[in-house]
């Protein structure tokens, strides 16, 4: 799998540019503030839809300009593909495939798959369960379009359900909807949990053998922690969503007190243990990053079992965030697959056989 072409037109620091990639090693290059996270960025958003540094697809948008145009050559399972993803400040964001017009994210999702890593993940370990659940959902969102179906799903009846709570002290009619957005929630839910458990599962067996690599004398592992209520995350949707009504409506004066969502598994979280021991609250800032990177390179291999090829891997300025020896491990283990590695410095570019080098300034390509 590889991205043949990247053309960029009004986004971000971008008027029009067009990249073409080598199939290997792909070093972007060039001072700070330059343009080359924004290229990172929109290589991501060919394959989750979304804009990895904000909610707000319009920030994408070239400051004054009111269009933006992502459009990407890529090869996937041996079928060429392009896709084009249309921001507009006035309307959703529109998708094409081979120039046909999509109508849902998730039925794009994935077609494309890459892998991001950038210094904010390295304390992906400390930071809130959210940062871990979006993690997680941006790995099933590429390998289960199911999934990707049920998460939107769920996110609009979250969103629905947290307005008629946060309304209803003015409107108290508006409870009147609480008990069927709670049930159709607990529907979504337990197959959501489900296939987190299951990927979870993968992931953190494939993470713990990448940190025995790098460590060899301390143990990762962890639990997927969803709704207490839920006796084994890995039982029939019907079971979970049984468990997950019981919750809810055991939760739902506390519900209405405090005018959100207290139940469901959008408050899941996917707990780190260092032989046995919470990482976020005991491990070093190197295990932290250790943590991370084989949880990231866990995530790379993942995606190949699946489909007999890697994603495309975006590595931001990641690199002279590790020490030498953590910088060499990673280097040796992306030697095959596509990799797009931006950085500022040359010490780095020196200890990678790049099949292409571009130099960025001021959003063109020099
Ligand atoms: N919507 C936008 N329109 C125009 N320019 C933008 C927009 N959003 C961000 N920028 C500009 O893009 C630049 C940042 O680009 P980017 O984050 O890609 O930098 P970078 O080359 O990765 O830098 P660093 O090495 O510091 O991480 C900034 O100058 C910023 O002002």
């Amino acid at each position: 799998m590889h991205i043949k072409t990247l053309k960029l037109q009004n986004f971000r620091n971008y008027e029009d540019a067009r990249f073409v990639l080598d199939p290997a090693v792909n070093l972007i290059c060039g001072e700070n503030g330059q343009g080359k996270t924004n290229l990172l960025e929109a290589a991501a958003a060919c394959s989750t839809m979304r804009l990895f540094r904000t909610a707000q697809k319009k920030e994408g948008l070239r400051f004054g300009e009111d269009a933006a145009f992502i459009c990407s050559e890529f090869e996937a399972q041996g079928r060429e593909n392009t896709l084009e993803l249309r921001l507009s400040r006035l309307r959703a964001m529109e998708i094409y495939k081979n120039g046909v017009r999509q109508k849902r994210q998730s039925d794009v999702q994935g077609l494309l798959k890459t892998v991001l890593f950038c210094p904010e993940d390295l304390m992906l370990v400390r930071a809130g369960a959210a940062a871990r659940r979006r993690f997680l959902d941006t790995a099933l969102c590429q390998l289960r379009p199911n999934y990707a179906r049920y998460l939107e799903e769920y996110n609009r009846l979250h969103e629905h359900k947290t307005r008629i709570l946060r309304d209803s002290e003015e409107k108290p009619s508006l409870l009147s909807m609480w008990e069927d957005f709670s049930l159709r929630m607990a529907r979504i839910g337990a197959q959501i949990i489900r296939y987190r458990a299951y990927y979870c599962r993968r992931l953190l067996a494939a993470a713990a053998a990448v940190y025995s690599d790098i460590a060899p004398h301390e143990a990762l592992s962890g639990v997927y922690r969803t709704v207490s209520s839920v006796s084994d995350p890995f039982a029939s949707a019907q079971q979970l969503e049984r468990e997950l009504i019981d919750h809810v409506f055991r939760h739902k004066n506390a519900e209405i007190a405090a005018k959100s969502c207290l139940s469901g598994p959008h408050k899941d979280d996917l707990e780190l243990l260092l032989d046995g021991r919470s990482a976020s609250a005991f491990a070093s800032q190197g295990q932290v990053r250790t943590c991370t990177l084989s949880l990231k390179l866990a995530e790379r291999e993942l995606f190949f079992e699946e489909d007999g090829e890697y994603p495309v891997l975006l590595l931001d300025d990641v690199l002279s965030e590790l020490d030498r020896r953590r910088q060499d491990f990673v280097l040796n283990r992306i030697s095959a697959g596509q990799v797009m590695i931006t950085c500022c410095e040359d010490g780095i570019s020196e200890k990678l056989r790049a099949g292409a080098a571009f130099h960025i300034k001021n959003g063109k390509i020099v």
